[in-house]
């Protein structure tokens, strides 16, 4: 008997391009949302969208609530929820980068409240995605959660915002072709669930990004629209797969290692890019795509080595020979790395000294 089924949760309006920020309003009307919405949004991301996007609601007489949270936690999850049970509102709209965005999904998920993502920056793939990611004890990973029931992503904000969070979204992209050789390997040693189409639509988003690599290039709008597509792209992969598995590998979980031991020192995105670099290695050894992981990262002006993301080479070594730890996820790190075979992959690809 067939016993298949499956969930693949996606927005339902996805609305991107020069000026959008000004078209929420209509998103909401599509999307027959009444009542009043929660705003999350973090201090910068404050400035340059939430409150011009208040004062339109304001002009059409509806008055939303506001909360700016600083830094991606549970107790910022909960004063989330807090606010939305107390101020009485309908839906929530996460306006910032990947702290506002994975705070309002995981909050909305709670509420059993539709929400919309608004990024300001194109430097992450969880825009789209039906994952949200904030610490918890000792993980770091992200979780199962709600996808925005549309996403309002307007290039000419995306563009303005500093060039290293593109960079890091294009990084977060790239690392989509060490996500997929994990997957691939874990379900050869493992046979983990797997899905053809999703492996299928990360890598070719990462070698559509790399193809694109020349135009994408600081204050260019065209950048952060080649950026945001791929990162919904990516997104969408995640969704098809129901994890964040096409997404997210060894590199990931370097990174996330990277986010204990050294908190805030570097950009997510240019954390998994330089952990790719790491783990092409451990694939596929000397003569595999580790160099030209290296040179699209590079291309880009995105780091390279412990030293561009101002992380110390110990802390790396460190990073790389315990993240296996942090995760029930098969990688190519296995049961993990000891030390000297750790120094060693990171000298011969440049990324220690
Ligand atoms: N859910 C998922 O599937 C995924 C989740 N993630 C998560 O996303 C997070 C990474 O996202 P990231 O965006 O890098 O982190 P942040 O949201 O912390 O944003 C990074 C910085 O960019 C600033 N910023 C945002 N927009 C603008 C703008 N327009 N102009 C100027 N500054 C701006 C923020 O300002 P301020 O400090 O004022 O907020 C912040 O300092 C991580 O927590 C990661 O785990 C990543 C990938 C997938
Ligand atoms: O960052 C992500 C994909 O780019 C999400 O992956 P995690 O599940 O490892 O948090
Ligand atoms: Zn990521």
């Amino acid at each position: 008997m067939f016993e298949k089924s499956t969930w693949i949760r996606l927005p339902r309006n996805v609305v991107v391009g020069h000026g959008v920020r000004d078209e929420v309003l209509d998103v909401i009307d599509d999307l027959h949302l009444q009542g009043r919405p929660l705003f999350v949004t973090s201090p910068t991301p404050r400035e340059v969208a939430a409150d011009p996007i208040a004062a339109d609601f304001e002009a059409a007489g509806i008055e939303p609530a506001i909360v700016t949270i600083e830094k991606a936690t549970f107790e910022a999850v909960e004063q989330v929820i807090e606010v939305a049970e107390a101020e009485d509102v309908s839906y929530l709209v996460g306006i910032g980068g990947g702290k506002a965005i994975d705070i309002a999904k995981l909050a909305s998920h709670h509420l059993e409240m539709g929400f919309l993502s608004v990024p300001t920056a194109a430097s992450h793939d969880g825009i789209v995605s039906n994952r949200g990611s904030v610490p918890d004890g000792d993980s770091r990973h992200s979780v199962a959660a709600e996808p925005p029931l549309a996403v309002v992503a307007d290039t000419g904000i995306l563009a303005e915002a500093p060039w290293e969070l593109t960079t890091a979204g294009c990084a977060d992209i790239i690392s989509n072709y060490t996500a997929v050789m994990d997957w691939r390997l874990a379900q050869r040693l493992k046979d983990v669930e797997y899905s053809e189409y999703a492996a299928a639509l990360s890598e070719m988003t990462a070698e559509i990004l790399v193809d694109n690599a020349d135009l994408i290039r600081p204050g260019l709008e065209e950048s952060a629209w080649i950026v945001t597509k791929a990162l919904m792209s990516s997104g969408v992969a995640m969704s098809i797969a129901g994890s964040s598995r096409p997404a997210s590998g060894a590199e990931h979980l370097f990174s996330h290692q990277l986010d204990r031991l050294a908190p805030e020192a570097a950009l997510h995105g240019h954390q998994v890019g330089v952990g790719s670099i790491l783990t092409a290695y451990l694939h596929q050894g000397e003569d595999g795509i580790w160099w030209d992981i290296r040179d699209a990262l590079s291309s880009i002006d995105a780091p390279t080595t412990a030293d561009d993301l101002g992380i110390d080479d110990e802390t790396v070594i460190e990073a790389l020979t315990t993240c296996h730890e942090i995760r029930d996820r098969y990688t190519i790190l296995g049961d993990g790395m000891n030390e000297r075979a750790a120094r060693d992959v990171a000298t011969k690809t440049g990324v220690i000294e």
